[in-house]
């Protein structure tokens, strides 16, 4: 690219070249430190640990660049200041700033000025770096709106060029191009339940994650000591997003499913018919599981005796219920709650000795308060509260292992909470996992991005507003405080193909708002018909087609057909595969409409689109379909030896 496109383009590498050698120094400097010369061990392990971070940081990938520049004037003597946004905080020998982290509060502007809310922003400057090199800038100044078209014209073309970059199978980080209605989404404050809407491909994924690395930041002491967790709805899922975190400098957040979270384990092998699994899901089941295990805790049908040395003292069976009642109307969890009756047992014992050391050995009572109140187990709890067939192995599902949790918890307490939780996909989570997840926050400070559009498990979430009450962790059966944003900016699908997709909205049966695209360009989806036989074949043929113009090619098949288009996939020389991460040249993955969720690829086959559409409920079908198409990045084809469905048959 010529420097005459770009007058300042010298100056500007000059600083990019500074800021480089300035975060060379920092590393020198910090290696300089020597942690043994602190106080005391602890100290000196502290000082190691930091130290070691803030090296890993510096020479990450990047980490010495920026991608932005802001101008606005000196709240103090008026005149302009200039400010470079990177991954990083990069400062001088004297300590000035000469990179500022994109998450500190200075960067905001450079992420939401715009010609009609500038937020003092008068000049910005967006950086194209290519393999290192810095080859082209875009200006915008926002204080003069006419002195160049972009301000006005939206989202400027490096930023459109970035979004539409061929996918490399793993998710990326968006640092240099998050949108401003993302941007207020990262930095919102972090004491609630925020839950994000937003249709296919708007960006929650990438907003979520961004969230815990902007949460970080700003809050590190709080976070570092309690923990980020993030979850995910599976392990392809997990996979894809794995390296935005670290690549955005926060390598110890916790990604897990939420069944992963679960205690204790059982061992899951079963999966529920839909009707069991709503069931299963379902807010209820928590009352009538607590009412079991207090049911499990019963007075004794007669009067205890209890022998000391030549005496003999009666405890009434009324008198042992009271203190039962008394004891299981607490608020601490079940079987801890038995405490309080051994203290009420002991006191009366004691009064009744009269100072006798000896209502210490009064063993005939333990042995009856232990039967009136057993210490419960929450997987025995659960099993009997499922009325499992007897001596029979129960083939534990999903929905169960989420039902021992909750059992857990109400017996035992929680075992491990997070300063923070952010949630993938929560459109799909049941009452019951969305409080397993709840109550691992606590304090109620949780991230939950999903679509209801797209919300196809049998007790996922429909209404967001539902969601509030089922994340309370408490008994009480108060929710958390929180709100929702929405993101109506869609940056994946091309508008010719989500044109198509938001025809099957109305049929979702939910209240969502049909995203727009940044992406004009593309095409509308293609059709190609086949006979049932050929069906498989003509799959292969379609995705080896669409592998030609496009590496990253996912196939979207009813799972009845995954073993016949995977030979027929064989025949052509590629591979089907079910993971997105380290693809082999070759290879394809494959997915049920499902578990495609949160993926994407450049190229999507989809098999069969009537056959998704035909799922029931009739909404359900709806809103696989509408998975299925907004996986794309530049191209949809469909195969099918059925109708095309008139929804999306635009002619
Ligand atoms: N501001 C942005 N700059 C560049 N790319 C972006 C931006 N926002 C989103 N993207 C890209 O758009 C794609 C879709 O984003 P993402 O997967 O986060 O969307 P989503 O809303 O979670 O979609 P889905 O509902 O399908 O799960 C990703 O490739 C992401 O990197």
């Amino acid at each position: 690219m010529s420097t005459e496109s770009f007058p300042e383009l010298e100056f500007e590498r000059a600083r990019l070249t500074r800021a480089r050698a300035c975060r060379d120094s920092m590393i020198d400097r910090l290696g300089t430190v020597d942690p043994s010369s602190a106080a005391d061990e602890i100290t000196s392990e502290y000082i190691e640990m930091t130290v070691w971070e803030a090296l890993d940081s510096l020479r990450s990938p990047g980490a010495g660049d920026f991608f932005g520049r802001i101008d606005e004037p000196s709240p103090t003597t008026g005149e302009s200041e200039e400010w470079y946004i990177g991954r990083r905080h990069i400062e001088d020998e004297r300590g000035d700033p000469v990179v500022v982290d994109w998450r500190a509060p200075i960067s905001a502007p450079f992420y939401r000025a715009t010609a009609i809310d500038p937020l003092g922003v008068t000049f910005r400057r967006r950086f194209t770096l290519s393999e290192g090199e810095m080859t082209a800038y875009l200006d915008e100044h926002l204080d003069d709106p006419d002195a160049d078209g972009s301000v006005a014209a939206g989202i400027p073309d490096p930023v459109l060029a970035e979004i539409g970059a061929e996918r490399s199978g793993a998710m990326r980080e968006i640092v240099a191009t998050i949108q401003g209605e993302q941007d207020i989404v990262i930095r919102a404050d972090i004491d609630q339940a925020l839950i994000v809407q937003g249709g296919p491909g708007t960006g929650k994924t990438a907003v979520a994650l961004h969230r815990a690395a902007f949460l970080l930041f700003e809050h590190r002491a709080r976070l570092a000591r309690d923990g980020v967790l993030v979850v995910g709805p599976n392990q392809a899922f997990l996979d894809y997003i794995s390296n935005v975190l670290p690549s955005l400098g926060e390598k110890a957040v916790r990604q897990c499913t939420a069944l992963d979270l679960c205690i204790p384990k059982v061992e899951v092998t079963g999966i529920d018919e839909p009707e069991a699994a709503r069931w299963k899901g379902s807010a209820e089941r928590l009352a009538e599981i607590e009412e079991r295990a207090l049911a499990a805790i019963q007075p004794p049908d007669d009067d205890v005796v209890v022998p000391l040395g030549a005496r003999k003292f009666t405890f009434e069976a009324s008198l042992i219920a009271e203190w039962i009642e008394t004891a299981k109307d607490g608020i601490v969890p079940i079987n801890q709650r038995r405490e309080r009756l051994r203290v009420l047992a002991q006191q009366e014992l004691r009064r009744r000795c009269n100072g006798d050391d000896r209502w210490r050995e009064a063993g005939p009572l333990k042995t009856a308060l232990n039967k009136c109140w057993p210490t419960q187990k929450p997987v025995k709890l659960v099993d009997q509260y499922l009325d499992g067939p007897r001596g029979k192995k129960r083939a534990w599902t999903p929905a169960d292992q989420f039902l021992v949790d909750e059992a857990n918890t109400l017996l035992n307490g929680t075992p491990f909470t997070y300063a923070h939780v952010v949630v993938d996909e929560a459109q799909d989570q049941s009452a019951v996992a969305l409080r397993v997840i709840g109550r691992r926050s606590p304090a109620g400070s949780l991230t939950l991005v999903g679509d209801v559009a797209q919300s196809t498990t049998p007790a996922g979430q429909e209404r967001w507003a539902d969601v509030f009450a089922h994340l309370g962790s408490g008994r009480s059966g108060a929710g958390v405080d929180g709100t929702i944003a929405d993101l109506t900016i869609g940056y994946r699908v091309p508008e010719p193909i989500l044109t198509v997709a938001n025809r099957l909205l109305p049929l979702t049966g939910v209240d969502a708002t049909p995203s727009r695209s940044v992406r004009v360009d593309g095409e509308a989806p293609s059709w190609r018909h086949t006979s049932p036989d050929e069906l498989p074949s003509a799959v292969a043929a379609t995705v080896r087609d669409v592998k030609h113009r496009h590496r990253l090619t996912g196939l979207v098949a009813p799972v009845e057909l995954h073993d016949s288009i995977g030979a027929a996939l064989a025949e052509v020389g590629l591979v089907a595969v079910d993971h997105v991460h380290e693809l082999g040249h070759d290879d394809v993955p494959i997915f049920t409409a499902e578990a495609v969720k949160g993926l994407e690829f450049d190229g999507v086959v989809v098999a069969e689109p009537h056959t998704i559409l035909d799922a029931t409920p009739a909404t359900r079908g709806a809103r696989l379909l509408y998975v299925a198409m907004t996986r794309a990045v530049q191209e949809l084809a469909f195969v099918t030896s059925g109708d095309k469905p008139a929804v999306i048959d635009v002619g």
